[in-house]
């Protein structure tokens, strides 16, 4: 995992409301105050085309900000964009863990406060982004909301290649119920960590087929020679925060 000397050069990135964390859900709070999670304008239609790009990091999917969080948080969020995090055929690579276990890999959908102008303002104030986090595990049957995605990834193996994709609905995504999570104020999980982020993960685990948990894995490079592989953060601690749950 990257980044054990960001704090150096990012002072955020040594701060004490970072992210990821565990989750030890011994530990967490029910908060039955939690509202389902409410997404508006994530079906998107095959015709709006969508950047999918490798930046040498992860792979990111640029949204609309047609794409909306309507419940579930006090103020109104619009999407950014989502990327992912995953592990190496030897190992799993999710972000977060719950219990010490580290899941397959890990979706984030990124959100900004819409009473701000913009994504770059938003993300200096402390409830300036909202990401909604979901865990990726091998399952049975291939996903086709994630074939949307893994599909096109041998077009942009290398660092900085871009494609554009279709749209399609952005919820699938995520899980069916948005009702069980996780509610933490953390931060960006790479510089400059702003601690500007209330994430959501979700209790429910999203399953992909072992072929395309493979794609996601064994696609893509940093650079001409390296796979981009491992791309989490090591956990960080919690320090004096308490994780909510929006069940028992
Ligand atoms: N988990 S996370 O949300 O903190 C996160 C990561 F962990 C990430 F690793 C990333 S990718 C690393 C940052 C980066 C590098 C290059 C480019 C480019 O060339 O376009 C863009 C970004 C990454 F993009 C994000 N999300 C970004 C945070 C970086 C700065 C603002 C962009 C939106 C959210
Ligand atoms: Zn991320």
């Amino acid at each position: 995992e990257p980044g054990i000397h960001w704090g150096v050069d990012y002072p955020d990135c040594a701060g004490t409301m970072q992210s990821p964390i565990n989750i030890d859900t011994a530990k967490t709070i029910f908060s039955p105050q939690l509202r389902p999670i409410q997404l508006s304008g994530y079906s998107l239609p095959a015709n709006e085309k969508l950047k999918l790009r490798n930046n040498g990091h992860t792979v990111v999917l640029e949204l609309p900000e047609s794409l909306a969080i309507t419940g579930g948080y006090a103020q109104q969020y619009r999407a950014v964009q989502l990327h992912l995090h995953w592990g190496s055929p030897s190992g799993p690579g999710s972000e977060h863990t719950v219990n010490g276990h580290r899941f397959a890999a890990e979706i984030h959908v990124v959100h900004y406060n819409t009473k701000y102008d913009s994504f770059k303002e938003a993300m200096v104030h402390p409830d300036g982004l909202a990401v909604l986090g979901a865990f990726l595990e091998v399952g049975p049957r291939e996903n086709p909301y994630y074939q949307e995605i893994l599909e096109h990834l041998y077009k942009i193996q290398r660092e900085g290649e871009e494609v554009l994709v279709p749209g399609f609905n952005i919820a699938g995504l995520l899980p069916a119920n948005l009702k069980l999570y996780f509610h933490y104020n953390g931060s960006l999980t790479t510089p400059p960590c702003y601690q500007t982020v209330k994430w959501t993960v979700f209790n429910q685990t999203m399953l992909l087929s072992h072929d395309q948990m493979s794609m996601l894995v064994m696609s893509l490079r940093n650079d001409d020679s390296k796979p981009l592989q491992n791309n989490y953060r090591m956990m960080q601690d919690l320090h004096r925060r308490r994780v909510l749950s929006s069940f028992q």
